[in-house]
């Protein structure tokens, strides 16, 4: 859908004429008519020959009206005919002036031919562009600043609209997008209007969250560009519904992160997210490692079975979830051993902590149908260590490990903290 430049300097021309006797001719008006000199305009008995027939009697009387003071001269338009026949469309800028001690009119020819032409492509391409996309299953906006210009029936359906004109209605297709994305989706389009004169500047590909009228969430992958619409710089939005994967990958990278029984992350996803705190620029000084195990757990299975031992795990899991600061991580390191990455002051802070959390279990019974169960834990904290002046998870959690085998051999039910 370019649009091409039409150059008016080159189809203008001027005649003068008095009751349509050319008087003056310029070339330009002469070659625009298809005559090979101003000489064979002038040699026309009638320039009404060059208006096309019904509309020389309207010519006729606005000559009247014109050299008579009833009208004013102005801008008509008309259609003329070539000397060939061929119609054109031409502009008549009209002036009254002196010609040889008498009045006679001047009219300036602009031939819009070749406008027309380029509206008329215009309007073609973009019919085919519409007829294109309106087959497509991927789903197509045009937007100028987010006010909709055009949408297809794809589009429309994947955000939940029975039709494309209920888009259109809408004042701004930012409605459409998730809050969550807003900022995102208005930062590339401004940087895309940047680069107006780039036709094939494009976002990469994004997926982002859009809610549908009923209030439903919806996951599309799209590519925003800048297109030329209607002659204008606008954006074109292709898109595609990604909710079903996006749902699948939520679930392949849920399985592959929590731990079925408990919920909780397990020990991989635990140690990748520990890393990208600190990858991130979270303060080695201020975190700590805590390391747990269930005192005496294989006699809470022999007693009770692997059902409420199993249910037990849980019990503990939702309890110390429950009692942990939101910035915690917590993980099932393996079996009845668990990990928690805490972020506090200093040791002391994160000893109170630890020791809330035991406190909290030792408070409170492990009921079942049959039993009131006793739990109690053993913990194991560490401040992060470091190794050749960086982080290592591995050492930190080594250090927890025998602090808890500390803890383990001094009686059990206590935190012990690492030696340096
Ligand atoms: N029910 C259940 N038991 C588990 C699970 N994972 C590990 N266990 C059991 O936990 C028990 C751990 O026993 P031990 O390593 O001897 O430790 P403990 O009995 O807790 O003794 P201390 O650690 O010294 O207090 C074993 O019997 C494991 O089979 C689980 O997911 N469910």
């Amino acid at each position: 859908m370019e649009g091409e430049a039409v150059d008016y300097s080159a189809h203008y021309g001027v005649i003068i004429h008095r009751d349509f006797v050319p008087l003056h001719v310029d070339d330009n008006f002469a070659q625009t008519f298809g005559f090979d000199s101003a000489n064979d305009v002038l040699a026309l008995s009638s320039v009404l020959d060059l208006i096309a027939p019904d509309s020389r009697d309207i010519a006729a009387h606005t000559y009247y009206a014109l050299m008579s003071g009833i009208e004013k001269p102005q801008v008509r338009s008309y259609i003329n005919h070539r000397l060939d026949g061929t119609p054109m469309q031409v502009l008549a800028v009209e002036h009254i002036v002196e010609w040889q001690g008498r009045s006679a009119l001047q009219i300036t020819i602009v031939d819009l031919s070749d406008v027309m032409l380029t509206r008329d492509r215009l309007a073609a391409s973009e019919k085919r562009y519409r007829e294109l996309v309106d087959g497509s299953v991927q789903g197509v906006l045009v937007h100028q600043h987010f006010k909709p210009l055009f949408c297809n029936q794809a589009y429309a359906n994947i955000l939940g609209f029975d039709y494309p004109e209920q888009v259109l209605a809408l004042e701004s297709i930012i409605s459409v997008i998730h809050p969550d994305f807003q900022k995102q989706r208005i930062t590339v389009t401004e940087v895309l209007d940047d680069h107006e004169g780039n036709k094939l500047a494009a976002s990469p590909k994004t997926e982002i969250k859009c809610i549908k009228p009923n209030g439903e969430e919806v996951w599309v992958e799209l590519i925003e560009r800048n297109i030329e619409w209607e002659g204008q710089s606008a954006s074109q939005v292709t898109l595609t519904d990604t909710t079903e994967q996006y749902l699948l990958k939520q679930q392949l990278q849920h399985q592959a992160e929590i731990d079925e029984l408990t919920q909780i992350l397990n020990r991989r996803a635990f140690s990748q997210k520990a890393e990208q705190i600190f990858a991130n620029g979270g303060d080695p000084l201020s975190h700590f490692c805590v390391l747990f195990d269930i005192d005496d757990f294989k006699h809470i299975n022999d007693c009770f079975g692997h059902q409420i031992g199993d249910e037990a795990i849980c019990y503990l899991v939702n309890l110390f979830a429950a009692n942990l600061p939101h910035d915690a991580l917590f993980g099932r390191w393996g079996g009845e051993e668990f990990v928690i990455l805490l972020s506090c002051y200093d040791i002391n802070n994160a000893y109170n902590k630890c020791e809330a959390l035991r406190h909290q279990l030792e408070n409170h019974l492990f009921s079942t149908e049959q039993h009131d169960i006793k739990l109690s834990v053993s913990l194991g904290l560490s401040p992060m260590i470091f190794k050749q002046d960086s982080i290592s998870l591995s050492a930190t959690i080594n250090a927890a490990d025998k602090a808890l085998y500390q803890a383990k051999t001094q009686g059990k039910n206590q935190t012990v903290i690492a030696n340096k």
